[in-house]
């Protein structure tokens, strides 16, 4: 033993997963072996979290199908789970709430909110060293991504800055590169990723990665095989329903992106 304290860490994917592709998956086996590499860390889950209906992207199916379609590609893995908390909330919850939410989850029980003290020292410990070893004594909680997620934190309007700065800060980012997209020179262009830049860490992907649900999604609607592109339960899980059709494509087609919504003042309802 080197005498380094090895951290517990819990991976959260969020995103469409419309459909959930075998590229989310090996996303997660990537980002175990890479930070579990550094000796420093052990991966003890992983979270897959659809997006909600609300989130009213173009072509989003329902979040049932989507749920349904992640269950069952997580089936035979004994760590990467599924949870349903975001896709069932009625209204958009922007991604930090949730990463907050599923670290919420993960403190043991007796170390609650009505712990004043606690909180006070937790809340004044956050604002002395904003980083994500403020941990309550259960695992840390990291988001897991693309490249192209992480430089969607510099489309104008898109994302709080204090939402990005406590995803980077006060919990984590493990972020796997993808064709067209060039993490590293992101991070060096953003003072705020910069400053947090010991909490990202980039996993290359070698093998050429364009596999993408958008692409999955066409293929399908021109009847297409996606076979091995998909977990053979997600394929027939979509011939079954009859998912993704060019009529589901056009879902949303004039709706403003949800996150969006927020500075044009549009609404959906
Ligand atoms: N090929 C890929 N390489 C790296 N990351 C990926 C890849 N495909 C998806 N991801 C990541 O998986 C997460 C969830 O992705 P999402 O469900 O939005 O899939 P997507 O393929 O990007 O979807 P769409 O094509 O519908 O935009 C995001 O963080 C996204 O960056
Ligand atoms: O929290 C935000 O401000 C925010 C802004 C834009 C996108 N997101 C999230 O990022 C994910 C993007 O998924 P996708 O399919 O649009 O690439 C999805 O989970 C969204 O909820 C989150």
């Amino acid at each position: 033993m080197d005498g380094h304290k090895i951290t517990k860490v819990v991976l959260l994917a969020c995103g469409s997963f419309n459909p959930v592709t075998n590229m989310h998956l090996r996303m997660f086996e990537l980002a175990r072996d890479h930070l579990e590499d550094t000796g420093l860390y052990r991966v003890v889950k992983g979270i897959i979290s659809p997006v909600g209906d609300a989130y009213k992207k173009k072509g989003l199916i329902e979040a049932c199908h989507r749920l349904e379609m992640a269950r069952l590609s997580t089936e035979n893995s004994d760590w990467i789970t599924v949870d349903s908390w975001e896709s069932l909330q009625p209204e958009w919850v922007e991604t930090a709430k949730v990463v907050r939410h599923h670290y919420d989850q993960l403190q043991p029980a007796e170390q609650t909110d009505d712990d004043v003290d606690t909180v006070k020292y937790a809340k004044k410990r956050r604002a002395e060293k904003p980083s994500h070893r403020t941990k309550r004594g259960g695992p840390h909680l990291m988001l897991l991504c693309g490249a192209d997620v992480l430089e969607s934190f510099g489309v104008p309007n898109l994302w709080k800055q204090d939402d990005i700065a406590a995803i980077v800060g006060r919990y984590g980012l493990v972020c796997i590169t993808r064709s067209g997209s060039d993490p590293h020179k992101f991070i060096h262009g953003s003072d705020m990723l910069w400053k947090y830049r010991k909490n990202i860490h980039v996993v290359h992907e070698w093998v050429t990665n364009e596999i993408s649900a958008t692409h999955v999604r066409q293929s399908l609607r021109r009847g297409r095989s996606v076979r091995y592109l998909l977990p053979d339960a997600v394929v027939r899980y979509i011939q079954e329903q009859g998912l993704y059709t060019a009529e589901s494509e056009q879902k949303n087609a004039d709706v403003i992106l949800a996150p969006l919504q927020r500075y044009s003042g549009a609404s959906t309802s």
